[in-house]
């Protein structure tokens, strides 16, 4: 069988941010494989976060390929960006980024609203939220609580129900168990993987902690993957 594309390719990128102190990021070479799980591993300002950033087309490389389910992000104007994360990529930031007012329902739903073809995806959003809801291990009836209202925990697995929904091709984490205890961080991910690899999804999670890597297929350091210079001219 024909070995199936990357979900994520980056090539040969070069960024810099300007500035006072300017910082470079080069990643040579970087790709995963569809329904793979890895963790990236990095000392505070070894750049994770600028990473996160070119691969959700937040900011733009210099340079070099950064490729999305096949589509080069820098190929895009800004607005098709949006439209294009929104569609290939859940996310679930450190803080979870809930709006705190709405109830569970409507956080789950939001990023189907930016991204018709994952919606269409969806057949009947209201079950598929309540079925991520009860395999994520949220109480029966959480779907009418309003979301700044739920323990972390149960905040960190709205977070993740809304970025599996529609089945992205690829989930980004940024550091969303850091505020939990080892054994609920645990328990969290085997929950994340079950869904992701039922829906085939590519998880890309960024971490401090290297005592995550057993739950990961794959494990990456910043330093096996990047070259960055502080002081780049
Ligand atoms: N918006 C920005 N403008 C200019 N420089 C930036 C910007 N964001 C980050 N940097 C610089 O890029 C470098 C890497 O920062 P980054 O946040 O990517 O690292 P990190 O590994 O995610 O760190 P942490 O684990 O502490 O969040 C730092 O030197 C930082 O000052």
């Amino acid at each position: 069988m024909p070995t199936p594309p990357p979900t994520l390719e980056l090539k040969d990128v070069q960024f810099r941010w300007p500035g006072r102190a300017p910082f470079e990021l080069s990643v040579p070479k970087l790709a995963l494989a569809p329904a793979e799980t890895v963790l990236l591993l990095g000392e505070s300002g070894s750049g994770k976060s600028t990473l996160l950033s070119l691969i959700c087309g937040t900011i733009t490389a210099q340079s070099g390929r950064v490729a999305v389910a096949g589509t080069d992000i820098s190929s895009l104007s800004a607005g098709k960006r949006d439209r294009f994360r929104a569609e290939q990529i859940g996310l679930i930031f450190q803080q979870f980024n809930l709006l705190p007012f709405a109830n569970v329902r409507d956080n789950i739903l939001l990023p189907l609203r930016f991204a018709p073809d994952r919606a269409a995806r969806v057949s009947d959003p209201e079950t598929e939220a309540e079925t991520l809801c009860r395999a994520l291990g949220l109480p029966n009836n959480v779907m009418n609580e309003q979301a700044g209202k739920l323990s972390v925990g149960q905040q960190q697995r709205v977070a993740a129900a809304r970025a599996l929904i529609g089945a992205p091709p690829l989930i980004i984490a940024d550091e969303p168990t850091s505020s939990l205890d080892a054994a609920t961080q645990s328990a969290f991910l085997e929950l994340l993987f079950s869904q992701s690899r039922a829906h085939r999804s590519t998880v890309l999670m960024v971490s401090h902690d290297a005592r995550l890597s057993d739950q990961f297929d794959r494990v990456i350091h910043m330093d096996d993957v990047a070259q960055t210079d502080r002081n780049a001219a």
